[in-house]
């Protein structure tokens, strides 16, 4: 028995890396369709050798879709989100709407799939940040060993993350400071070619930003509320790939050698870590690939059990699409989508 799924933003970076992975996974869809905003109707996607014709969210019947995978925004998952879970349809959200919702899990399957359970309070299931989720894959099996009590983290995140226009800007602004045109800026708040900027989303009152409060509050829900983590979040002159460096502080001892060891057999890591030139993982690399790359793993000898570390992961992947997908894939192997289509 296959499903029916509604891809909602499939023109997006994130949409369409959705209908990708969805293929390469082999998931096991009768049909898929693809929705976006009324003026991408008619417009062309790709799904495997398929072609798929878009069609407008705000005209679609949902009563027949069993997974419907939101990458449309916040403003867009507030408004539709409990209009399609409501017709029936699970709906997987990659915007920040729903993520601090108490029924609504917030999930990473290597991490918390457990935590499933609950979706069917509201219908709805939330993806982590794109750069909680590589962090907590990476956090996850140290935690289990030694007991985490804080975090530092500082990350560098490339330009997809705010979107395909965001990659334009930086694609445009590049060409200009080399045929000395203007430098013009729109999606960013300063000029992102050859430049880093120190703020990613809006500034909360405390003067932290939403992307660092963000980063703090998901890696509680979805690790343990006891963990303190204060982040800086930077967006740097990258199209895909978030790297962050991360400074970890334990409760228990635990060596470098013993981190690298159980980072090596981790779900979703893969540990890159040579103490030579190169031998470390950086965006170009991880960009397609469905990993948390984990390198420079070494001791911090300022705290009593400290642990720094690299860690990379394509977030349009791991960080949106790969993730939404296999929290559909863990509902199917959990075997909570049959019941519900059961008991409909
Ligand atoms: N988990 C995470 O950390 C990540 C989450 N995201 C989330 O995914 C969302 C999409 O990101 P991304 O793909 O990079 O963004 P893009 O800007 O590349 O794409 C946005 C998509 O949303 C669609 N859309 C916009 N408005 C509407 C509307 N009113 N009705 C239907 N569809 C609409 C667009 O359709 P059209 O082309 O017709 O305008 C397009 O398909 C983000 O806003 C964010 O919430 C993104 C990256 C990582
Ligand atoms: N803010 C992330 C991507 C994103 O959309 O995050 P969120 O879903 O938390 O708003 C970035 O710009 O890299």
């Amino acid at each position: 028995m296959g499903y029916k799924v509604a891809v909602v933003g499939a023109t997006g970076n994130v949409g369409r890396e959705m209908l990708n992975i969805l293929d390469e996974r082999k998931f096991p869809a009768d049909e898929v369709v693809a929705l976006a905003s009324r003026k991408s109707v008619g417009q062309e996607c790709s799904y495997g050798d398929k072609t798929l014709k878009v069609k407008a969210l705000d005209h679609y019947d949902f009563s027949d879709v069993d997974i419907c995978l939101m990458s449309a925004g916040g403003t867009v998952s507030k408004e539709w989100s409990p209009k399609i879970a409501a017709q029936g349809a699970v709906v997987i959200d990659n915007s920040s709407a729903w993520r601090m919702d108490p029924d609504v899990p917030l999930i990473v399957p290597e991490v918390n799939a457990h935590a499933l359970e609950g979706f069917a309070k509201k219908n709805i299931i939330a993806n982590p940040n794109c750069s909680t989720a590589q962090l907590v894959v990476a956090l996850k099996p140290l935690h289990d060993k030694a007991k985490i009590k804080r975090v530092v983290v500082a990350t560098y995140q490339s330009v997809s993350g705010a979107g395909k226009e965001a990659m334009d800007e930086l694609f445009s602004q590049t060409k200009s400071v080399f045929t000395l045109d203007e430098v013009t800026t729109k999606k960013f708040p300063k000029r992102i070619a050859f430049n880093v900027i120190p703020q990613i989303d809006v500034f909360m009152e405390d003067g932290y930003t939403k992307e660092e409060w963000k980063m703090m509050m998901e890696t509680k829900k979805i690790l343990d509320p006891k963990i303190k983590l204060t982040a800086t979040c930077v967006r740097v002159p990258v199209f895909v790939g978030h790297s962050e460096a991360v400074n970890i502080e334990f409760e228990n001892p635990i060596s470098d050698e013993e981190a690298r060891e159980i980072l090596r057999s981790a779900p979703g890591c893969l540990v890159i870590d040579k103490r030579e030139p190169g031998g470390y993982a950086t965006p170009y690399e991880a960009a397609g690939e469905d990993a948390t790359y984990i390198s420079r793993i070494r001791t911090d000898p300022t705290v009593e059990h400290g642990i720094e570390m690299w860690v990379v992961s394509d977030n349009l992947r791991k960080g949106a699409a790969l993730n939404t997908i296999q929290i559909a894939e863990s509902l199917i192997n959990r075997k909570l989508l049959q019941a519900k289509k059961k008991a409909a």
